[in-house]
């Protein structure tokens, strides 16, 4: 074997199994297919491409998930690869769709919104396009909103979603009859894992009621806490304007004697965001997300840790995401039991608690001292803002992947990224599939080297 070729490391045989979508076709009887227009438009030229093969993509270009191997013959799962398909299932002309954005804010909202439209008025000649406003509940509870490209030319340039959003409002067989009322036929559903998990019952009532309906999920996660995806876009965006929160407390708790600069970014059950900004950032000591326990009196406590810090360095910087210590923070029976309009746990403010654990701390241990907590809660100012360049071009790829996989018949399905390419991923995996940080490997041990922070396991 010559030293510049590969070694063979293994034999193995490995079963590979394709995560197959749903098609129209499959309960929609006599569905006919006709050629993809993109072969006579002029910027794609597609009649010399296909001489070259690969414009369009075929059932068996595939994605593996599990890129890393360990040799063993575990199975692995692939996915069909994201792009224009040869034939579509969708006369452009009758195609009227509606496009919803629910759940909170997060950067990249109104370009995915923006490219949706473009790319179906551009690509397809698609004409009839349609914001529900305000969320789920704006499909029964609203008229639709008209869109077209002159009208959402400038979106990706603004935070937020112009369509609006709204938590909680998700009434199933309203929601169907609105589709059906307003003969939509293409729904295209921008939302968290929330969101996901109402858009799997939409599909499943549209199939049992054999509408002629493709039903498309992408996936918006400030938290990041969708799984099987990358990450979610708007994400990059995110951890980028946290940055700023840390620098800020940074530089307060320099200024201070004994100073503890302190920020809550959000991360309800996933500190995606805190655990990314904490890395990158490199001035924090202390970083608590929700998959960690932690505590503050004793030995291995937070007190004790930042008691450590301010004397040897006269700071310290501490971020939070906003699901940690939830369950040590006192609260009252009414307060267990808070749920938003969706039904996710309304939290406590974890700064404010810790801000006022930290100055009784000092206040009883170090009474003639000097002492100062900076506490800076960026939250929202984090998720409002447009999306930054990488998340703006995500955005414009992952809609024209959901547009392409829609016309091509799919549906029941979520266009989303795979090992950096684009892929159609089953709606009910996407919505059964969280994403916590993983404290067990070693990038946890990283983050810990970074800060130095203590391990929260009581001796
Ligand atoms: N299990 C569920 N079934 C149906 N609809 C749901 C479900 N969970 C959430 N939703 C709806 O999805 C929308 C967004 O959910 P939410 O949890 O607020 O945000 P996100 O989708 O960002 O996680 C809301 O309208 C909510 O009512
Ligand atoms: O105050 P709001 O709008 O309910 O949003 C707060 C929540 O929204 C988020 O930013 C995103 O959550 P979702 O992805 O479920 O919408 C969380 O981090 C945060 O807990
Ligand atoms: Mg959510």
């Amino acid at each position: 074997m010559a030293s510049e070729e590969a070694e063979c490391i293994s034999n193995l045989f490995k079963p590979i199994y394709l995560k197959e979508v749903a098609e129209l076709r499959q309960y929609v009887p006599n569905l006919q297919s006709r050629p993809n227009p993109l072969d006579h438009n002029p910027y794609f030229d597609t009649r010399q491409l296909q001489q070259q093969q690969g414009f369009y993509l075929t059932e068996s270009d595939v994605l593996l998930r599990q890129i890393g191997n360990d040799l063993s013959p575990s199975p692995r799962f692939a996915y069909h690869r994201a792009g224009p398909r040869k034939n579509i299932y969708f006369d452009p002309s009758i195609v009227r769709v509606a496009i919803v954005t629910c759940g909170g804010l997060c950067p990249g909202l109104n370009t995915v919104i923006r490219e949706l439209v473009v790319g179906l008025w551009q690509l397809y000649g698609v004409r009839h396009i349609f914001g529900i406003t305000a969320g789920y509940r704006g499909f029964y509870s609203s008229v639709p909103l008209p869109l077209n490209p002159k009208l959402v030319h400038h979106w990706h340039n603004v935070g937020g979603t112009l369509l609006q959003t709204s938590r909680g409002g998700f009434d199933l067989h309203n929601i169907v009859d609105a589709i059906q009322t307003h003969a939509f036929n293409q729904v295209y559903i921008i939302g968290g894992d929330g969101t996901m998990r109402g858009a799997v019952k939409i599909f499943d009532e549209i199939k049992h009621r054999k509408l002629e309906v493709a039903v498309v999920g992408i996936p918006k996660t400030v938290d990041n806490d969708v799984g099987i995806i990358d990450r979610s876009f708007g994400f990059q965006t995110a951890v980028e304007m946290a940055q700023e929160a840390i620098s800020a407390a940074h530089v307060e708790a320099e200024s201070a004697v004994n100073g503890i600069g302190l920020v809550k970014l959000m991360g309800r059950s996933t500190g995606h965001i805190a655990l990314h900004a904490t890395l990158s950032s490199r001035d924090v000591d202390c970083c608590l997300i929700p998959e960690i326990d932690f505590f503050l009196e004793g030995k291995g406590g937070l007190l004790e840790f930042l008691g450590q810090r301010l004397k040897e360095n006269g700071h310290a910087v501490l971020v939070v995401a906003e699901g940690a210590g939830q369950d040590i923070i006192p609260r009252t029976d009414s307060q267990k039991d808070e749920r938003d309009e969706s039904g996710n746990p309304v939290f406590l403010d974890v700064g404010v608690w810790l801000k006022s654990e930290l100055n009784k701390w000092w206040k009883r241990e170090h009474p003639n001292e000097l002492f100062t907590v900076k506490y800076i809660d960026p939250t929202y100012m984090i998720r409002a803002v447009h999306a930054n360049a990488t998340d703006n071009l995500y955005c414009t790829l992952l809609a024209h992947s959901a547009i392409h996989g829609v016309m091509a018949g799919y549906t029941g399905f979520v266009a989303g990224p795979i090992n950096g390419n684009y892929a159609y991923i089953p709606l009910e995996d996407v919505a059964r599939a969280n994403n916590p940080v993983d404290t067990q490997d070693h990038k946890w041990s990283w983050v810990r080297s970074v800060t130095n922070q203590p391990d929260f396991v009581r001796r």
